[in-house]
């Protein structure tokens, strides 16, 4: 089990606010932290790493405490056995990617990088530099090196916001391999609530500094579903008028809708306005665009 009851006063853009954290995670689970930004998803991250101090509080990892302010226990970041990744693949630029994993180990295992080098669809591209690697093949990489560490805690940073759709698809399900591969303890940071749904066991919702509410992605996303309206919340992008109508074009994930707006609607909303568009009368066309594929074994090099 892993505890966190942390405090830390931070300087937000709207003034000091104080980072107050009561968390417990199953081991061998994936939680991810939601939340807008600046509410101090990243500082929790470092403090869990070592990287940042809390003002007082505890963390127990596994039974083993690595911050206790009560009795001044205080693992340096070395003696936590954290892997990390973030959105920037923070790899060595002049060591190939076996090097890159090599240096990762605390005891060098050459067959053990070659093992996870194939693990991961790697093993092709073992002596490219990361410079001569495409987004989603340096955050492999870099995935791939967290793990080599043997971490009894993953931690995940918005790692794949840098990335196209198609690509943080294949990680996502790259994510979850190794996770259960390797029957890791994850805490992820994402904006994406498609995402947090594919990979989460458990989300906390982080609400200046405070988290508001825990649950499975279903409980914490979609409680709307009772009132049978299909939502979402988006972004006008543009409004136009055609003959007698209003268009407004909206954002919906990587796609756009095109609604009609009532004369009222359109002389009250502007081009950057947040909205929820909901249907009362909710009767979709649900159409395949595409079989799900069975989960495999060995996922392709991206
Ligand atoms: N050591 C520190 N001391 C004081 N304030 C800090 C410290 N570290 C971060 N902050 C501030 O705390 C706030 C939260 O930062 P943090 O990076 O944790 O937010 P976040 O939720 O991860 O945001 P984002 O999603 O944009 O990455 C920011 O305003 C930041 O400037």
């Amino acid at each position: 089990m892993i505890r966190i009851t942390v405090e830390k006063k931070l300087s937000g853009a709207e003034g000091p606010f104080t980072l107050s954290i009561d968390l417990q995670m199953k081991p061998q689970s994936i939680l991810t932290l939601y939340g807008k930004s600046g509410t101090g998803k990243t500082t929790l991250l470092r403090m869990l790493a070592g990287l940042v101090k809390p003002d007082s509080g505890r963390i127990e990892v596994n039974g083993e405490i690595w911050f206790d302010s009560s009795n001044g226990v205080c693992l340096p970041p070395q003696k936590r056995r954290v892997g990390m990744v973030f959105q920037d693949y923070a790899l060595f630029p002049t060591m190939t990617v076996r090097q890159n994993l090599l240096f990762a180990q605390e005891k060098k295992e050459p067959r053990k990088v070659e093992e996870m080098l194939e693990l991961t669809g790697l093993l092709a591209l073992r002596d490219r530099y990361p410079g001569t690697l495409s987004g989603g093949q340096q955050q492999r990489v870099a995935l791939a090196r967290a793990i080599l560490r043997a971490p009894d805690i993953l931690l995940l940073d918005e790692p794949l916001s840098a990335l196209d759709q198609k690509t943080r698809g294949q990680l996502q399900d790259e994510i979850l391999k190794v996770h259960h591969r390797f029957g890791l303890s994850t805490l992820l940071v994402s904006h994406d609530k498609q995402e947090v749904f594919k990979l989460s066991d458990s989300v906390a919702v982080i609400k200046n500094g405070c988290i508001t509410r825990t649950g499975t992605p279903h409980d914490v996303f979609l409680d709307r579903i009772t009132s049978n309206k299909f939502s979402f919340v988006s972004t006008i992008l543009s409004i136009r008028k055609v003959d007698c109508i209003y268009l407004a074009v909206i954002g919906a994930g990587n796609e756009l809708v095109e609604v009609v707006l009532c004369e009222r609607d359109a002389a009250n909303l502007k081009p950057g306005d947040e909205v929820l568009v909901a249907s009362k009368a909710f009767n979709p066309i649900v159409m395949k665009l595409k079989e799900a594929t069975e989960p495999e074994d060995e996922i392709p090099p991206i």
